[in-house]
């Protein structure tokens, strides 16, 4: 069972000006899955605070999967893809890249969001935009290859059963 951390980056819902939907859609369907929700944060739309946050969930080896929600478009306080750059070791540009090609057939929008995916140390760090819907669909398309892609990371398979 992968230990899985949440971070809504919500300007609104940090200062309780909206309560927070997406986080606790992430919960209801990593859960399903059998994922272990281990964290869960709403943060304010800060760089720093974003990526010293996550850096401590991997360095800590807190959790293996870190999802956040929001922060992934285009105005001034959309922050995330730049605090998760800041902490990646590695690039995951498939998953993201799956997110907004999956998501193109809800809403032409999709190529809007600028999230990003990457690896530090043991945990992977997916970047999802921040309605609830975006994320039922963005994680409709991300679940079927999770799994495989966190058990090559923690080393516990190394082969993708091709023929
Ligand atoms: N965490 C959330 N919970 C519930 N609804 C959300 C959430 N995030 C976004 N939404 C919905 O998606 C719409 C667009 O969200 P957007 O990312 O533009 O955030 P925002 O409302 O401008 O502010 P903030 O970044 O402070 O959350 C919102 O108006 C809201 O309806
Ligand atoms: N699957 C999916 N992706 C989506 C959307 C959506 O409704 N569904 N909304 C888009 C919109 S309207 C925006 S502006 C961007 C960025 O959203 P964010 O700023 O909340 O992260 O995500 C896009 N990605």
């Amino acid at each position: 069972m992968y230990r899985v951390g949440i971070i809504t980056a919500s300007d609104k819902g940090s200062k309780g000006e909206r309560v927070d939907e997406s986080g606790p859609k992430i919960k209801e369907i990593v859960s399903s899955f059998g994922y272990e929700v281990v964290y869960y944060k709403v943060l304010p739309d800060d760089k720093d605070m974003i990526s010293s946050e996550m850096k401590q969930l991997c360095d800590e080896n807190v959790v293996d999967l870190i999802l956040t929600t929001g922060g992934t478009g285009f105005s001034k306080r959309d922050n995330t893809p730049e605090a998760t750059l800041e902490i990646a070791e590695k690039l995951v540009p498939g998953i993201s890249e799956a997110i907004r090609s999956y998501s193109m057939q809800f809403t032409p929008k999709a190529m809007l969001s600028r999230g990003v995916s990457v690896i530090r140390k043991e945990t992977l760090i997916i970047n999802m935009p921040g309605s609830p819907k975006a994320v039922k669909e963005s994680m409709e398309c991300i679940m079927p290859a999770l799994n495989h892609g966190i058990d090559i990371l923690k080393g516990s398979a190394n082969e993708c059963g091709r023929k």
